[in-house]
């Protein structure tokens, strides 16, 4: 085999299961290798943050890694941004990024895409990615191959790949994969026996769940250990979606003063906080009523385990939920718990469509046809999203980008063959939509949802006196036809109702639902959230 096919091979026996990608010169080698071996199908998307943003959906869905290809310079400097979100936000994305051949770099030119030394790409990804390798040998690119791969599965964290193009038809020995890193035993049994003590000595013991858990594919296992336990769940914000569909105990989300009050003060007033996977943000607790005593808290995220002041350093969260599920208890009874309640009934009427009809169009939409995987970009439709029934979601819920929505909803439905639900401001849908221009040669069709207020309204929210919020109309139900799909405006609920059972009957072309909604007007989620920012923030407030 040559370094092309050896490295495709060991990424798909890692777990991916596509490459996303747009080539260069310093990449047509390897992505002529890509198409020739077959081993793993190429999705090339119109522009580098899209690919990236794909690939990091496909990784979430899956729960596993994913593969975004691009070329030297512009192409992976293009993709900072997503890997950035994807470092933040613990998807596994491998950047795999061409580069100048070995005898490029010494006739002393600047080369073309160099930004300032041939170094400087490399420097930067090390900013964003967990483990890096630069495949200049053939004899030592296997191990490195191998310790990189393991790396990012192990840390759910982009790692970095540079494949000089004088490299990617070199004869090359297979990948042997690393195993996983040996747990101390003891350790881990010190450690969930000072869990399950806290636990059986709290009162009002709460779990909260959070990325890792979807990370590490635990979601079986940690539903299980709820029901084992008999303590009630919550999922972060970042953490929305996780269990649906597992028989769990889950209250709901936290949003602190933005959410249900009963889940905000289940969360707020328990004395053992157990936190699996969480990542402990602003947007998680940045609104929390109370500041919750972490110190109470016993956090699980990032390979180890805190609680109060000492920590267990090498405990893999799938480590520390098994030995969990091994030694705790039976429950004594189960948390009698109202299940959470999400908005229905849209009245399809000639009203103006705000964000809450939206949500409730879809939770009558999904229980009349079934759920679909929702992919939501940063702006009010991710909190929108927040009041639709629980189930898979995708949203840069705390690196907060833009431009994530459309490219994460062509993901999904690469990575899965599900058809997705695209939730879109018309300021995000302005960066990366157009991305929708490339369903056709693929055969996706996703529904999306265009929450067109012609406004950065989420940024008006904080600085009202600000014009440049503003935003003209851009007729994107007009444009649809251009890009392969079918749009509609609308403009009241009854005609929101009709296009949504239309958009669910027609398959094969993406559905585009551009909704107008008056500017100014929030969903209930955003209100709640920015109130409470602004209220927690205010002087003296803490
Ligand atoms: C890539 C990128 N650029 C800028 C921002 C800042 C920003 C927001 C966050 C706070 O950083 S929310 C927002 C406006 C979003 O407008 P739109 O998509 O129309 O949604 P909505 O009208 O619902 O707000 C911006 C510009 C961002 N999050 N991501
Ligand atoms: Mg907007």
């Amino acid at each position: 085999m040559n370094l092309s096919q050896v490295l495709l091979s060991a990424l798909k026996a890692h777990g991916a299961r596509e490459v996303f990608g747009i080539p260069g010169d310093f990449a047509l080698p390897f992505f002529r290798e890509i198409e020739n071996a077959g081993i793993l199908p190429l999705y090339t998307l119109s522009h580098e943050p899209g690919v990236g943003f794909a690939a990091d959906a496909s990784a979430r869905i899956r729960s596993t890694l994913s593969v975004a290809a691009v070329t030297y310079g512009a192409g992976a400097l293009n993709m900072v941004n997503p890997v950035a979100g994807a470092y933040a936000e613990k998807s596994p994305v491998v950047v795999i990024s061409g580069a100048p051949g070995k005898g490029e770099a010494s006739t002393g030119l600047l080369l073309h895409h160099q930004a300032k030394t041939l170094d400087s790409q490399f420097a930067i990804y090390q900013e964003i990615t967990c483990d890096q390798a630069r495949l200049t040998d053939a004899r030592t690119a296997p191990a490195e191959i191998a310790r990189v791969l393991a790396s990012c599965l192990r840390e759910s964290r982009p790692v970095y790949i540079e494949l000089p193009r004088d490299m990617v038809a070199e004869p090359c020995e297979p990948v042997v994969a690393l195993g996983a890193p040996a747990v101390d035993p003891a350790a881990l049994d010190a450690c969930t026996d000072e869990i399950l003590a806290r636990l059986a000595a709290a009162e009002r013991p709460v779990l909260m769940v959070g990325v890792e858990v979807r990370r590490f594919d635990l979601e079986a296992q940690v539903a299980a250990l709820a029901r084992q336990l008999g303590i009630p769940v919550v999922t972060s914000i970042l953490g929305r979606g996780l269990l649906a569909g597992h028989d769990a105990p889950l209250a709901g989300t936290y949003l602190g003063v933005a959410g249900d009050e009963a889940v905000t003060a289940l969360v707020e007033d328990s004395d053992a906080l157990l936190m699996l996977g969480v990542l402990v943000s602003d947007t998680n607790f940045g609104v929390s009523a109370r500041q919750i005593d972490l110190r109470k808290a016993i956090h699980a995220c990032d390979g180890e385990v805190t609680l109060g002041y000492h920590t267990y350093a090498h405990l893999p969260l799938g480590q520390v939920v098994r030995r969990l599920l091994e030694r705790a208890p039976a429950a004594r009874q189960m948390p009698t718990l109202a299940p959470p309640s999400y908005p229905h009934g849209m009245v399809a009427d000639d009203a103006p469509i705000v964000p809450g009809d939206i949500a409730r169009g879809i939770n009558d939409l999904m229980a009349r046809h079934g759920v679909m995987p929702i992919a939501a970009d940063m702006g009010d439709c991710m909190f929108t999203a927040m009041e639709i029934a629980h189930q898979a979601l995708v949203a840069p819920g705390y690196y907060a980008t833009m431009g994530f929505g459309v490219p994460a909803g062509l993901g999904l439905q690469a990575a899965t063959g599900e058809r997705p639900l695209i939730l879109v401001g018309d300021g995000a849908f302005q960066m990366t939509g157009w991305e929708l221009g490339n369903c056709c040669r693929f055969g996706w069709d996703p529904i999306v949802l265009v929450f067109n207020n012609r406004s950065w309204e989420m940024l008006r929210t904080f600085q009202p006196e600000s014009s440049f919020n503003d935003l003209s109309a851009w007729d994107f139900a007009g444009m649809a036809a251009g890009l392969g799909g079918d749009g509609v405006r609308v403009d009241t609920r009854a005609e929101l109702a009709a296009a949504l059972e239309q958009a669910v009957a027609t398959r094969g072309r993406f559905q585009l639902i551009d909704v107008t909604i008056p500017r100014g007007e929030l969903s209930p989620t955003l209100k709640r959230f920015v109130a409470g920012v602004k209220r927690l923030s205010a002087p003296g407030a803490r």
